[in-house]
């Protein structure tokens, strides 16, 4: 079994526990009211408040709150400063409150949604909707790389929770048993989500003819990177199926997981990781008469890039070709910066930190762009390689939806009513 490092850290939420739902309905909890907010004692012992106003803008009744489309229909601008219950009830199966505004129907609230709203205090921790447990990786990865049969995923959607559960975890998967041609890598790739179409095309086949005005329609070496990083929004997942090994030798492909060597950073120098949270990177794509890529923030974004709220690691965005002119970093922090990125080199350089794999016919690559970095060693004579981009959106969102469908409440990891 593939050695597992260590995990990010266990970030399996507090899951709801349905028990807590049923006793509920036995004795609903009681609850007090005055001119500012709602307190509810839940049976725990354990108290929630919730302010009137974000209560009424919160209503889940029909008349404030579309059941289908999970969309709010109440005009947060209109409701009253001073708004308040004129009656409220704790039922069995919710909270019903009658205000002052002159809304005919009183608002409703189940408990359930109740308790995983609360926010004084916070009950559940819903900041990691998107993660589950994530697994860290080194070169050690070559000993079982996390793999799935080709028929399971396009036979079963089962095998695409698989597939993507994997992504979820690793940052990587691989598919063994592809039929070796592009329509077929093609029809694979929409078992996840559409194309990301880009201006390299939607899906790629290509050798090295500079096609594109990118190193990558080369026959040179290329370093652990990201890609577009020159995007406002990176590309979310990479698939590549080699049809054809460079036919004279090399084009081995490199994966390294950008955020174990992040992490390897912030353990060796905090000021050096601090530094690559904190300055933006300008990067470019424009070496085609066709397109010319700018993020929209033309200072660019940082490599390292956080959850604003849980400060987990959640995007890396690192290509040291694409990087543009830098004009914006503070002359005081050139040599800091610079020593920051050769430390950072260092680590994803490291051997011990990169899995070299000869990919081939037959075996597909998916990893997420947003954590692992990937490259390829120089190669000689001809040498074929097709894939395509996923939106990372689009990508979490098919997860999420095969999670609902297939995993009990309690192993999904999501807070589906929190809409
Ligand atoms: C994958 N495909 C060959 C289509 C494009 C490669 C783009 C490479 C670019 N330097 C970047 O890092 O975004
Ligand atoms: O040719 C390859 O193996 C990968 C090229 C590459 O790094 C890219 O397309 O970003």
């Amino acid at each position: 079994m593939m050695t597992h490092l260590r995990s990010l850290r266990n970030i399996n939420t507090k899951r709801f526990s349905t028990t807590q739902i049923r006793s509920f309905a036995n004795e609903p909890p009681k609850v007090e009211y005055d001119d500012k907010q709602v307190k509810v004692n839940w049976e725990s012992g354990r108290t929630s408040s919730f302010h009137n106003i974000w209560l009424r803008d919160h209503c889940r009744s029909p008349h404030s709150f579309h059941s289908i489309t999970k969309q709010r229909l109440v005009n947060t601008s209109l409701i009253p400063s001073n708004i308040k219950p004129i009656n409220i009830e704790s039922t069995p199966s919710g909270l019903s409150i009658k205000w002052n505004d002159g809304t005919e129907q009183p608002s409703s609230y189940p408990w359930k949604w109740l308790y995983q709203s609360s926010y004084n205090p916070k009950l559940v921790d819903d900041t990691q909707l998107r993660k589950n447990e994530k697994v860290l990786w080194d070169s050690r990865i070559a000993n079982n790389p996390p793999t799935i049969p080709y028929e399971f995923v396009m036979n079963d959607d089962k095998g695409v929770l698989n597939w993507l559960s994997k992504i979820e975890k690793y940052g990587i998967g691989f598919v063994d048993g592809v039929t070796p041609t592009a329509e077929a890598t093609e029809e694979l790739t929409s078992r996840i989500a559409f194309i990301r179409e880009t201006h390299y095309g939607k899906f790629w086949d290509f050798t090295a003819d500079l096609k594109h005005g990118d190193t990558a329609y080369t026959d040179i070496a290329l370093g652990a990177h990201t890609d577009t990083t020159y995007f406002t929004d990176p590309i979310g997942l990479q698939l590549f199926h080699l049809l054809q090994p460079a036919t004279s030798g090399g084009g081995e492909s490199l994966f390294v997981d950008g955020f174990y060597c992040a992490q390897q950073l912030k353990e060796k120098d905090i000021n050096a990781f601090n530094t690559l949270v904190n300055t933006p990177i300008p990067a470019h794509s424009v070496g085609s008469p066709e397109a010319i890529m700018l993020p929209s923030q033309r200072s660019g974004y940082p490599i390292i890039n956080l959850d604003n709220l849980t400060q987990d690691l959640l995007q890396i965005r690192y290509n040291n070709d694409d990087r543009s002119v830098m004009t914006n970093l503070q002359p005081e922090m050139i040599e800091e910066f610079y020593r920051s990125l050769k430390l950072w080199s260092e680590i994803i350089t490291d051997s011990a930190n990169e899995y070299w794999t000869p990919l081939s016919a037959g075996r597909v690559v998916l990893f997420d762009n947003w954590r692992v970095l990937h490259g390829r060693a120089s190669f000689k004579g001809k040498r074929r390689l097709c894939g395509a981009y996923i939106n990372h959106d689009d990508y979490a969102s098919r997860l999420l939806t095969l999670k609902e469908k297939f995993l009990d409440e309690n192993l999904r990891n999501t807070h589906g009513t929190l809409f």
